[in-house]
């Protein structure tokens, strides 16, 4: 990481950048890592994304990156200031949970990502106050059980679960919502939406497409709930190997005969699809079984019983379901007018009005976890009524 050299910012005030006309409004700012200067532009209208472009001193040339993430959409202005391998992005004047965001430049997500694609890469990621907990990844071969005791789980504790709904490109059953079930797609569209890097894991099951997006995870977390995902062994070995860290449960049946049953009396597949899916059950089974991929064995005989174990691995036996909530997330507040800085670990945020000392907002971003392509949780904040002279 190297100091912004002062004649290169000095030189970005001014001018175009690249063919990107600065129209009345239009906020920038400038960072530098190393041999690049980071260009972040806004509008300043609310409509358009915060564009990106990268100036290689090295090269003397600017560079146009692949940019992947969700993109904050531009606002009244915004601030940056660099942390680490990721540049903080504070957004001026809009909603609490929409003002923090990350522009990552060399993070391990961005790292691999440039190495896969061969193009200078940088990732947006929300900025989230508080953390998750970690999701649940059930997994186990078809008809085992795992539908029917996410079901159970999610009936007795509403408020704390949510399911993380996949992407699939096979057809709806008789009972099956889109957007509830499934988001049922086709397999061209789904196939371009893993190219552009929307799913945490994808895999081919029993024939067809199946995937979790990383937003199908993130909103879970949002509505402050336990996100819950049911995933063939596949998908769990690729989430293990994310940054997303879980636990992993594998559910198995008490043998394949009773594996049978259960699929044939659930009458939901033809019977191509019952032997397809029996014939990999059994692969499922020994990788499920044998692997180090899975932190619990749920044997599921009895369902009663199973549901009791599964909620002793979860801690929750003997919790009480309509006990209240934890306590709402906290909000920050920023002023719209205001400027950031940092001082060792911390981000100062301060009203831009001169003389104004009430409302400094002290920014903890040293337990930061996750990040692109999802959200970047773990932030912390402090409302100090002081001038930062005091703390420095
Ligand atoms: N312990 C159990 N004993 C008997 N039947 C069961 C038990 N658990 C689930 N079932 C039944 O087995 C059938 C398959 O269960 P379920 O749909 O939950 O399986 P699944 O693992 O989610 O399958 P898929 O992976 O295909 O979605 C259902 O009809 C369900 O009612
Ligand atoms: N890797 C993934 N596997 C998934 C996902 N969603 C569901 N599944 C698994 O597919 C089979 C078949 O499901 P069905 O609804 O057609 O019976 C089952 O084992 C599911 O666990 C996903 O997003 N990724």
């Amino acid at each position: 990481m190297g100091e912004a050299p002062a004649f290169l910012v000095e030189d970005l005030q001014d001018g175009p950048l690249n063919g990107l006309e600065l129209k009345n409004g239009t906020c920038k700012t400038t960072t530098t890592v190393g041999d690049k200067t980071y260009v972040t532009v806004g509008a300043g209208d609310g409509t358009l994304s915060i564009d990106v472009q990268i100036f290689d001193r090295s090269l003397g040339e600017w560079v146009h990156p692949t940019v992947l993430g969700t993109k904050p959409l531009s606002c009244k202005g915004h601030s940056a200031v660099l942390c680490e391998n990721r540049i903080l992005v504070v957004k001026k004047g809009s909603k609490s949970d929409d003002q923090i965001w990350f522009l990552e430049v060399d993070t391990e997500y961005v790292r691999q990502q440039r190495k896969k694609l061969g193009t200078e890469v940088v990732a947006w990621s929300k900025g989230v106050i508080g953390n998750a907990e970690k999701p649940i990844v059930i997994s186990g071969p078809s008809g085992v059980g795992k539908g029917t005791l996410i079901s159970m789980l999610m009936k007795e504790f509403p408020s704390m679960f949510g399911f993380s709904v996949s992407h699939t490109t096979r057809a709806p059953r008789n009972m099956e919502k889109d957007g509830v079930h499934y988001h049922f797609t086709d397999k061209s569209v789904m196939e371009k939406e893993i190219k552009n890097g929307k799913f945490l894991e994808f895999a081919s099951v029993h024939g067809n497409l199946y995937g979790t997006s990383v937003e199908a995870v993130e909103v879970v977390a949002d509505a402050g709930k336990r996100c819950i995902l049911d995933i063939d062994v596949q998908g769990a070995k690729s989430v293990r190997a994310s940054s997303l860290e879980a636990i992993f449960i594998f559910v198995s049946p008490p043998s394949m005969e009773e594996l049978e049953k259960r699929l044939r009396d659930r009458g939901t597949e033809t019977e191509e699809q019952i032997l397809k899916r029996l014939r990999n059950a059994k692969a499922e089974i020994e990788q499920g079984t044998s692997s180090n991929i899975f932190d619990f064995m749920l044997y599921n005989d009895k369902l009663e019983e199973s549901y009791e174990k599964l909620k002793k691995l979860l801690g929750l036996d003997g919790f009480v379901a309509a006990s209240p909530k934890s306590a709402a997330p906290k909000e920050i507040n920023l002023p719209v007018d205001h400027s950031v800085s940092k001082i060792d670990d911390k981000i100062i945020i301060s009203s831009g009005l001169e003389k104004e000392t009430k409302n400094l907002i002290m920014l903890d971003v040293s337990s930061l976890k996750g990040g692109a392509p999802g959200r970047t949780r773990g932030l912390d904040f402090q409302v100090i009524g002081a001038s930062l002279d005091k703390l420095c």
